[in-house]
């Protein structure tokens, strides 16, 4: 079975940290970060407002990475030995990958092929003020986060939510797979039900405690917190009753 799992929400919301650590602790379980398919820098537009417009879909070369997940799709296991994953000989013949990044839900060919998809948010003074402590390889100027990050996270969230793209369901439920779409889960209804993965351990730091409900539909097995103590900052859609 083969599983892709959206890690999506808005910038500094959690997503990287969430996903390295459910890679490390999952059996057959890739990664393929967003971020990596920025375009280069002088590919980047200038708005009418001045500021490069990082945040929009037209600055990530989405169809590659369209092609490295149908890669992933068409031999997973192929996939993980070229990116230095284990494929562990004992493990039940599941394969996951994880996709996080924060425009995940805004391109078309990719928004059916997900077997779950969460959205990470945290308030916006929590978001502002963990941005203004991060360098990207392009900091941000003066001004980008009011001016650019926010209003495109808001646009492309109204977006989602207007498209109807359901986040943090069991995705059997929700949209429909468009037909022909290429490459396709074989079997959607299959994507929810439980898979033995064993024992998932995840320390709180990289859990929030608002998907605690939520993992064990996906992962099933025993779920454990090394300690008690998580922690509670994070919101999410995925609050939402289902
Ligand atoms: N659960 C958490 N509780 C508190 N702080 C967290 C949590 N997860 C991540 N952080 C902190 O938030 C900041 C952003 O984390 P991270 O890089 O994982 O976010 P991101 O959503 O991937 O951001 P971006 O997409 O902009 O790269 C980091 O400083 C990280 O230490
Ligand atoms: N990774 C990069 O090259 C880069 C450069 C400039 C800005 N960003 C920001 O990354 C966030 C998504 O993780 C977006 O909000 C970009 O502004 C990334």
């Amino acid at each position: 079975m083969k599983l892709i799992v959206g890690i999506g929400g808005m910038t500094n919301g959690g997503k990287t940290t969430l996903a390295n650590g459910l890679h490390r602790s999952l059996p057959n379980c890739c990664v393929i970060h967003q971020d990596d398919f920025f375009k280069p820098q002088d590919q980047i537009a200038v708005g009418e407002d001045g500021f490069k417009q990082w945040d929009v879909l037209e600055s990530l070369d989405m169809e590659a990475m369209l092609s490295t997940v149908r890669a992933w799709l068409s031999n997973p296991q192929k996939f993980a030995r070229a990116h230095g994953v284990n494929v562990q000989p004992g493990a039940p013949d599941t394969h996951i990958l994880l996709l996080e990044g924060f425009l995940l839900y805004s391109y078309e060919p990719l928004v059916d092929l997900y077997s779950r998809r969460y959205f990470l948010t945290v308030p916006y003074e929590e978001c502002k003020w963990r941005r203004s402590t991060r360098t990207y390889t392009v900091p941000d100027p003066p001004g980008l986060f009011d001016g650019h990050v926010w209003p495109m996270y808001q646009k492309y969230k109204r977006e989602m939510e207007a498209h109807g793209v359901d986040v943090g369901k069991s995705l059997s439920r929700t949209r429909p797979a468009r037909r022909g779409s290429e490459p396709s889960l074989s079997h959607p209804s299959a994507l929810s039900s439980a898979l033995p993965l064993g024992n998932l351990e995840v320390p709180p730091e990289v859990l929030p405690q608002s998907l605690l409900p939520l993992i064990p539909s996906v992962f099933s097995g025993s779920l454990t917190l090394r300690s008690a103590a998580s922690p509670a900052r994070v919101t999410s859609l995925l609050e939402q009753p289902q």
